[in-house]
């Protein structure tokens, strides 16, 4: 078989990871044959891709980023976008299936041309962990690291000078890169987007900090608001794709906490530096399996199918029911964190 390979949407440690764990049990377990496509989408509507051999994945799990290049090219659109045009290119070139990674959009894109009968496997990839269906994604344990590195040393110098911090961390929809760093860096604060929350509640918290001496940390993730706040903070413009740029929320709570508590305050907005370097040893064999795992799916024909992390063990569920909902922090998991705020 001619497996063709593409990453799609936002970059994340362990792209890299998956791709050599498909092509070498592609190639040691059926003598498959691989090409990658540049630039995720882009590359299938372009007809613009490369022979992948097994040398060409040597010593590639440690490797951060993707070594095909990414984009958030729309599938459906262009000169030779569409399922014909598509199904057409393959064809020419004798490529049998295609292996998608990427997100919920890219996921969505995959189902859809499933369904207009293109053979397609999915990996899931997110450092926001926002993705139903799979326990963890890659990415997501080495964004914490990187936040929790982060928060540990912004407390050193924050205590240094009695400021408050706040951090801000990637999550558009979803705070789970806050809530794990927060708890694992101990945040007086995790604020979150599942959980609008007043300005006066995270002052009592902050002002409570001081009061026993210490300095105050607060994690906010990008996609947080206030509850008087009609939507997350935006003032970047929008993406390839038309959606706002998130990312500024901690400047702009950082002076309203020092105007209202006296507190010298200050933000650090951590953005694309969480999804940068290598993978984590934990991102490491997750994506590695799951790439392994892409190709088992290919060669039992689970067209339609992703694979994914359920436990301990590596499955497979149909996208649909990967794309239709959020993976939400449960209300159980803030309660929990909450009981150290203040
Ligand atoms: N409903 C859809 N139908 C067809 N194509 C879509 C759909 N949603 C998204 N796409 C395409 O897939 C691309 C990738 O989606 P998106 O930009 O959301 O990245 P992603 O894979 O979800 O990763 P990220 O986690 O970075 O958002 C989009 O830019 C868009 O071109
Ligand atoms: O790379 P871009 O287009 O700036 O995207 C940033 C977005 O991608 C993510 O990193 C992953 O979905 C979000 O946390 C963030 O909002
Ligand atoms: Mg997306």
């Amino acid at each position: 078989m001619k497996i063709g390979i593409l990453t799609s949407g936002g970059d994340c440690p362990g792209l890299n990871a998956v791709i050599r764990g498909a092509v070498l049990n592609g190639v040691i377990s059926h003598e498959a044959e691989f090409v990658g496509f540049r630039n995720g989408w882009r590359g299938v509507v372009e007809g613009e891709f490369s022979p992948l051999h097994r040398h060409d994945v040597r010593g590639l799990s440690k490797q951060g980023g993707t070594i095909l290049g990414s984009s958030r090219t729309n599938p459906f659109e262009g000169e030779g976008g569409g399922p014909e045009n598509i199904q057409r290119m393959l064809d020419e070139n004798g490529i049998d299936a295609i292996i998608a990674i990427g997100g919920e959009g890219t996921l969505t894109a995959a189902r859809r041309l499933t369904d207009a009968g293109l053979k397609i496997v999915g990996v899931p990839k997110t450092i926001d962990n926002d993705l139903a269906a799979t326990d963890y994604s890659f990415g997501f344990d080495t964004a914490v690291e990187i936040a929790t590195e982060a928060i540990d040393r912004l407390r050193t110098t924050a205590e240094s000078h009695g400021r408050c911090m706040v951090v801000e961390v990637m999550g558009r929809h979803v705070g789970w890169i806050a809530l794990h760093s927060g708890m694992a860096g101990g945040a007086h604060a995790i604020l979150i987007p599942e959980q609008p929350t007043n300005i006066e509640q995270i002052c009592e918290w902050v002002e409570s900090v001081r009061d026993r001496g210490r300095a105050p940390l607060v994690v906010v993730a990008e996609g947080f608001h206030l509850d008087d706040m009609e939507e997350a903070h935006s003032h970047k413009g929008l993406d390839a794709f038309n959606r706002p740029r998130l990312g500024g929320i901690a400047e702009r709570l950082a002076p309203m906490i020092e105007a209202r508590t006296g507190i010298e305050s200050r933000d650090t907005v951590l953005g694309h530096i969480q999804r940068g370097g290598a993978p984590s040893a934990y991102d490491r064999v997750l994506a590695t399996r799951l790439g392994m795992a892409a190709i088992d799916a290919v060669y039992d024909g689970a067209w339609g199918s992703m694979v994914t992390l359920r436990g301990t063990d590596i499955r497979t569920v149909s996208i649909a029911e990967a794309v239709g909902r959020l993976n939400t922090v449960p209300q159980s998991r803030y309660d929990e964190a909450k009981i150290l705020f203040g």
